[in-house]
């Protein structure tokens, strides 16, 4: 008997160590398996424009970032160098960023998909930098024109003039589940593109999952393999939420050790080049849900439902955050 209440109470003091941990304000969160930190990546300026028709004027993108800024997001994507014939929506990229506010403690990258684009982005003074690629050889043709090895070579040229300016690269990896036109992702692959990218020099890789159809199932599989290749501290989740699955894959991801989250305010967002999918999950969404596990991530909600708002009505369109409607209805 004195054997069976010591393993009792073994298991309760295993399970309140590493599943719940009582915060000071009283409640319970689901904790230590989780992280105390979350960096949040606000890519609603750069993923959630880039596919709207109408281009959105230069002024409205800069009064966007710079709310987004003072709401506390640490990395706001500011904009893509990429061909405006390509993304007509980002053509404006050197106004951009030539108009906003750049707060000292937020940084602003943008999209550079080779030497052209990484060239432009630091005349106009960007002080980080993104590269992207992707697990599927038809998404990367469609969406950069070219093959998957061929990218790792455009790839390695802004690597090395990134390294010479000393500007921080963050890769991207598109299709980590499912792509467009070819249907399920091996997560080897995912995990031998991330690698490649995590080899050439990028701080942090980023685990798009492009057009949404992952499940907590599929994304846990895929970052079992990813983990085996690199740790979860260079890891970022990048979640569409065509299925409605984001959140829960994210609190997977979380669960997995990733502390990084990419989200869009107000849900905005989609890739021309992945015509399946919907927006990004909304940053207020994100931020609920980690605000309600008790996990610090230094950003104001409010502020956040505000931008989201703005930038709707601007759009003329319904703001896609669930937190931003329940919000607006109090
Ligand atoms: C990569 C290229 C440029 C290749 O495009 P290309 O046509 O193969 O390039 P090229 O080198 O043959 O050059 C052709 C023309 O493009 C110009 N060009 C060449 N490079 C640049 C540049 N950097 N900036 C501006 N112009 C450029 C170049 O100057 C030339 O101009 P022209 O002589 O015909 O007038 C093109 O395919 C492109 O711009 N693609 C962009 C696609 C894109 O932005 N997709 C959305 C972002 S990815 C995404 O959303 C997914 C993500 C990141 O969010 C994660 C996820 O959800 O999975």
């Amino acid at each position: 008997m004195g054997n069976l209440s010591g393993f009792v109470k073994a298991c309760s003091v295993f399970i309140s160590r590493h599943f719940y941990t009582h915060s000071s304000s009283g409640y319970i969160a689901f904790g230590a398996a989780l992280p105390r930190r979350v960096k949040l990546v606000e890519v609603g300026p750069r993923d959630g424009l880039q596919n709207e028709k109408v281009i959105v004027p230069t002024d409205v993108k800069v009064e966007l970032i710079n709310r987004l800024a003072d709401a506390g997001l640490p990395v706001i994507e500011a904009t893509s160098f990429v061909s405006p014939k390509w993304i007509p929506q980002m053509a404006d990229q050197v106004e951009v960023m030539c108009s906003i506010k750049k707060l000292p403690n937020v940084s602003y990258p943008v999209l550079t998909p080779n030497l052209q684009g990484f060239k432009a982005a630091i005349n106009v003074g960007a002080k980080e930098v993104a590269i992207f690629g992707a697990a599927s050889e038809s998404f990367s043709q469609k969406n950069i024109n070219c093959s998957i090895a061929e990218s790792m070579e455009r790839f390695q040229e802004v690597m090395d003039a990134a390294r010479v300016a000393g500007i921080p690269v963050r890769g991207y990896v598109s299709c980590v589940v499912g792509c467009p036109y070819e249907g399920n992702v091996s997560p080897t692959k995912v995990a031998e593109v991330a690698k490649q990218m995590h080899d050439m020099g990028c701080y942090e890789v980023s685990l798009g999952d492009t057009i949404g159809v992952g499940t907590p199932g599929s994304i846990r599989a895929m970052l079992v393999a990813v983990l085996h290749e690199l740790p979860a501290g260079v890891l970022a989740m990048h979640c569409h939420n065509t299925y409605g699955q984001a959140l829960a894959n994210i609190l997977t991801a979380l669960q997995m050790g990733v502390s990084v989250v990419d989200s869009s305010v107000a849900g905005l967002g989609g890739c021309p080049y992945a015509k399946a999918a919907s927006g990004n999950v909304a940053t207020e969404d994100v931020l609920y849900m980690l605000h309600g596990l008790g996990i610090d991530t230094g950003v104001d909600l409010q502020k956040v439902v505000e931008a989201g708002n703005f930038i709707c009505r601007v759009l003329g369109r319904p703001n896609d955050s669930n937190v931003a409607r329940a919000t607006s209805k109090l």
